[in-house]
């Protein structure tokens, strides 16, 4: 921290001090207001040379440090009574005109990751939530579904936003609640895969403290805490998509991040037999799964977003995914595309098992190039329909349930497809997020 007598000067949007090093040499430091995370009043020091009252104030503000990686800097500003109270009255009207959120609820899953989410919570995010003056809610949750129902019950009309501390999976709950409320609130039939679905206006924070961390990664460009933290308390989001599944007239569920169906979907699910691994199962599972990867007699049923033509294929495919936030090729890397306008599906069809494992390999590495492949179809659409039109099924009509065990991945959780068909549909920047994407 720097502490020393400085000029301040305020200007439009941002706030200088002058001050002068040890070494004699006169630094200027310039903090934008959008960066200004507090301002504490420490009282009188001692007297200057001039016989001034020196007052002293610590300015707290965010600065980007490497990498994308958001820290608190403070600078200790110490200057006449009259200089440092017009610096804090000008602080505080900044800070109190900004879209900066001043209550949250805040959903942990202690079982995140290596569980150490409570802890996250505790040591990281909550002394910097005291510091911008944040009032917190806070629910820890004890099993699955819980963080939904906990939204679901909240009134949204108290918080400014919703932060999770946990992975992607409890991210998708949140965001799987929000979306259900804004629907009841506004009379819309969520069930219906054609109906216009409500945006929820409610942000939606993510402290990383899960496995995977994906939604975090692509969102900052980094999976780190302190930089998430940063993210939600100077306010500023970013809107981002959201995809319903439907099967039998029921939405099934809203994914945010990924909806594989098939190879994911049974990786997914193999996992899940793993779980006491830890995060380890994620690196040996997917494996053996791939080794044994099956196929399924599919009709995929959809609306071409270049041509507007209705278009049915069928094949024996391994896989029909849909990344909700898109991957654009830049150079040899494959990055995050925001708030796409239309779903990339990727249908996978039989190939060789060497082939498949180098173009998983490549999706996994995230390289660009990785749809380039005579197996790989790749379909722009705002919603699609699979069918398993040869596939045995138990019970008639609107009763008929498949029999083979099928699975998607919905943001890393798995969701069985128990219909001989599913419908998903585009919601377009349905979802606000904390944080600056930058496509
Ligand atoms: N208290 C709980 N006990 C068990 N499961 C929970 C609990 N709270 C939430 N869950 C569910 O556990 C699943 C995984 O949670 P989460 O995403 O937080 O962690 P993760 O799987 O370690 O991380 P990632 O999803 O990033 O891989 C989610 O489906 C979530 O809804």
């Amino acid at each position: 921290m720097n502490s020393k007598v400085c000029e301040v000067t305020l200007h439009p949007s941002s706030v200088s001090f002058i001050y002068q090093k040890r070494s004699g040499k006169t630094v200027v430091e310039d903090i934008s207001y959008a960066h200004v995370l507090a301002v504490e009043e420490k009282g009188f020091k001692t007297q200057d040379n001039n016989d001034n009252d020196i007052y002293a104030v610590t300015v707290h503000y965010v600065r980007q440090v490497s990498n994308r990686r958001l820290r608190i800097m403070s600078q200790n500003v110490q200057s006449d009574y009259t200089t440092c109270k017009t610096l804090v009255t000008r602080l505080e009207e900044e800070l109190s005109v900004t879209e900066r959120p001043k209550r949250l609820a805040v959903i942990i899953n202690p079982n995140s990751g290596k569980k150490r989410a409570e802890k996250v919570f505790k040591n990281k995010v909550q002394p910097v939530f005291t510091l911008c003056g944040i009032h917190t809610e806070v629910h820890v949750t004890k099993t699955k579904g819980d963080a939904l129902q906990h939204v679901r019950d909240l009134n949204l009309a108290d918080v400014d936003g919703v932060v999770t501390v946990g992975g992607d999976g409890l991210y998708c709950e949140v965001m799987n609640g929000l979306l259900l409320s804004t629907q009841k609130d506004h009379g819309v039939n969520a069930d219906d895969p054609k109906a216009k679905v409500v945006p929820a206006d409610i942000p939606i924070g993510i402290i990383p403290a899960g496995s995977g961390n994906w939604v975090t990664q692509y969102l900052h460009g980094t999976r780190d805490v302190m930089t998430a933290i940063l993210h939600v308390v100077t306010g500023f989001t970013s809107r981002t998509n959201a995809v319903s599944v439907h099967q039998g007239g029921k939405v099934s569920a809203y994914a945010g991040l990924v909806l594989c169906f098939g190879l994911q979907g049974d990786m997914m699910n193999d996992c899940e037999k793993f779980r006491w691994m830890g995060p380890n199962r994620y690196a040996v599972i997917p494996i053996s799964t791939v080794l044994s990867r099956r196929t399924f007699d599919v009709e995929i049923e959809y609306e071409d977003d270049v041509t507007g033509e209705l278009t049915r294929m069928s094949d024996w495919m391994y896989s029909v995914d849909t990344y909700v936030i898109s991957r654009r090729e830049q150079g040899d890397k494959l990055v995050p595309l925001f708030g796409d306008s239309a779903l990339s599906v990727y249908t996978s069809s039989k190939c060789s098992l060497g082939k498949h494992v180098q173009q998983l390999t490549k999706l996994q590495d995230q390289k660009a190039g990785c749809f380039d492949y005579d197996f790989v179809k790749t379909v722009r659409t705002q919603g699609y329909k699979v069918r398993f039109p040869r596939a045995a099924v138990s019970g008639k009509g609107d009763d008929s349930m498949l029999k083979e065990k099928c699975y998607i991945s919905c943001d890393g959780d798995v969701l069985q497809v128990v219909k001989p068909e599913f419908e998903v549909r585009l919601h377009h920047n349905a979802i606000r997020l904390y944080g600056d994407a930058v496509n």
